[in-house]
């Protein structure tokens, strides 16, 4: 079958492309439906990635967060019409010690090869997670998103001592909501503080105890455990101001993308005895792990429709900029692409 694939081959500037498919493949075909617009996709829509990596990764079709409907299995397991979220890493080897995500071999969706902006996507079997029926599409299309806090978690709890009385999550956006209501969820004993630059952001996390304006901290606030979810400059102010306020010994995770190295006080990293925590995208397990979340706590997927920010129904490449457009003028939440193209 003839597939076609919506590339961006330069800033602002998509192309499609066809591609022919064999059905005779053991693939899964799936009809994306709802796709949602990472940060890093607007890195490469703005060409703010930089000259080098935008020259290594362009043309591709950008977008890994989005759901859709199985339209073919060969195999019959999955039924037409059953609503999956589909994994952007895709590895091609297995290790004991090191998750599929590490592995410099995976090859991950919209960073060097072809995202989820195309009318098909061609999936192996173990690349999509069914979501419950009833659930809130506009909510399941950041599922990716979810899965990096979740997976986070899941590296700080092996990593980390078990003192667990207070956390500190740095950054008032998409990342820094989902990251602090997991913590409420999954620590109801814990304090969770958030920190961030503008109170109307901070107004929306009602769930969690305390929330402060990062240059308005009382002295007395000390933290166990960090999370950064800040990303670009921002990351240093914050990866910094968690080491001043950690008590010794604990973790601080990083999931703040940054553009250029930032600077750490690297001396009261070893004062203090600092665990330091880098964690980048997610495997097939944090997405079945994320999808028994919704099931365990089905408020939890409430609370993240705060988060749906922009919808656009996508039905040509105008409306694609126009998304992308809409996005990086929205001071809150994901944008959504309506997928009808
Ligand atoms: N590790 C991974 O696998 C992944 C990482 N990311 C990255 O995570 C980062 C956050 O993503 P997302 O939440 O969607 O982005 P957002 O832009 O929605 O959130 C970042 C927020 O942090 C605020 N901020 C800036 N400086 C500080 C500071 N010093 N302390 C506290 N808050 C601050 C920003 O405010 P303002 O806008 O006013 O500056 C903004 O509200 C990005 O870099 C993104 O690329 C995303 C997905 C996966
Ligand atoms: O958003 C992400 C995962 O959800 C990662 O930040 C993204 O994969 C980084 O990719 P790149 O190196 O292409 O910027
Ligand atoms: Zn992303």
């Amino acid at each position: 079958m003839i597939n076609q694939v919506y590339r961006l081959v330069s800033p602002r500037q998509f192309e499609v492309t066809y591609q022919d498919f064999s059905l005779k493949s053991d693939m899964i075909v799936v009809r994306p439906t709802h796709l949602s617009i990472c940060n890093a996709d607007q890195r490469y829509y703005t060409g703010s990635r930089g000259k080098e990596a935008m020259a290594k990764k362009l043309p591709m079709a950008l977008i890994h967060e989005g759901i859709g409907k199985v339209v073919y299995d060969p195999k019959g397991e999955f039924a037409n019409g059953t609503k999956v979220v589909m994994v952007p890493n895709d590895p091609t080897e297995e290790d004991s010690f090191i998750a599929e995500n590490y592995l410099r071999s995976s090859r991950f969706r919209s960073s060097g090869y072809d995202g989820f902006m195309q009318d098909y996507i061609f999936l192996k079997r173990d690349r999509l997670v069914e979501i419950p029926e009833d659930m809130n599409p506009f909510v399941a299309a950041f599922t990716e998103l979810i899965t990096i806090a979740m997976h986070s978690i899941t590296r700080f709890e092996s990593r980390s001592h078990k003192r667990r009385n207070t956390f500190g999550v740095w950054g008032d956006g998409n990342l820094g909501f989902i990251m602090s209501l997991i913590l409420k969820k999954k620590y109801p004993e814990s304090k969770v503080i958030s920190f961030g630059k503008t109170q109307y952001k901070l107004d929306r996390f009602s769930f969690v105890d305390e929330t402060y304006l990062i240059d308005d901290i009382p002295e007395s606030v000390k933290i166990d455990h960090a999370f950064e979810c800040v990303g670009g400059l921002g990351s240093q102010y914050a990866i910094n101001q968690s080491i001043d306020l950690i008590v010794p010994e604990g973790s601080i995770s990083i999931l703040g993308v940054s553009e250029y190295p930032v600077e750490v006080n690297t001396r009261m990293v070893l004062e203090k005895g600092i665990t330091m925590i880098g964690s980048s995208r997610s495997g097939r397990a944090d997405f079945q792990n994320t999808v028994n979340l919704y099931k365990e706590y089905p408020d939890i997927v409430d609370y993240f429709s705060t988060l749906i920010g922009e919808v656009q129904t996508v039905t040509s490449i105008q409306s694609i900029i126009e998304a992308f457009e809409k996005d990086l003028t929205s001071s809150w939440g994901k944008t959504i692409m309506e997928w009808k193209i």
